[in-house]
């Protein structure tokens, strides 16, 4: 990247404040060992997306690789996340999406594990208010497991087949591997992580207490 390519990326708002998301994510042990991955929509056809193996508590802004799509072109030289087309697939689902973030805490890798069925309903907790849509601890709220594969546009396929059940959580599950979230700006992704996070481990917690599903 020439000298003015560099400057105009470390002066990139949306590379700033995803550099400053993963820290934060960093800081609650949610993404150990280079696990996780990050974007941001930069455009309508377009997001910044986090560099393949990095530490992602310790990202700085040319970490973050400009990708478009369809053609799934990558803007300049670098190995994006070996989970890009995931990302892609969920800002072509629905153009709301501003901001996706995937997380490797260790209770959403157990309860993944935990749970057969292809989707777990939350319901009775508070919580649930942080995300989307929810009004009230009485709803349910489903949020959907996928089966862990290193073939990461499959996995995508399947998510978009399954997008009605997987849209209302802002959210989902990927089998002894870890979570997803997104949301319409990087704040609602970040709060639809930590009520996400907080409500996997209140269920691994009670499962745990009562030995019950
Ligand atoms: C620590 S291995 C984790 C990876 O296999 C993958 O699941 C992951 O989340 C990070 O991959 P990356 O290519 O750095 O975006
Ligand atoms: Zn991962």
């Amino acid at each position: 990247m020439n000298h003015a390519a560099q400057q105009g990326h470390q002066l990139n708002p949306y590379a700033i404040a995803l550099c400053a998301a993963g820290r934060w994510i960093a800081s609650r042990h949610w993404v150990p060992a280079t696990g996780g991955n990050f974007s941001i929509r930069s455009g309508q056809h377009r997001a910044l997306v986090t560099a393949s193996g990095k530490d992602k508590g310790e990202l700085s802004p040319q970490d973050l690789l400009p990708v478009s799509w369809p053609e799934g072109e990558l803007l300049c030289p670098g190995k994006p996340s070996a989970e890009t087309a995931l990302h892609v697939r969920l800002y072509q689902l629905d153009d709301s999406i501003k901001a996706v973030l995937h997380t490797h805490s260790v209770q959403a890798t157990v309860f993944s594990r935990l749970i057969q069925a292809e989707q777990h309903v939350f319901s009775g907790y508070e919580m649930q208010k942080a995300i989307r849509g929810q009004l009230s601890h009485d709803q349910h709220c489903p949020l959907a497991i996928f089966d862990n594969t290193q073939d990461i546009p499959a996995l995508a396929a399947q998510v978009a087949r399954r997008w009605p059940q997987v849209q209302t959580a802002s959210a989902l599950l990927v089998r002894g591997h870890g979570l997803y979230v997104w949301g319409q700006s990087l704040e609602e992704a970040k709060r639809h992580l930590e009520g996400w996070e907080f409500l996997i481990h209140c269920e691994l917690e009670r499962i745990r207490l009562t030995g019950t599903l």
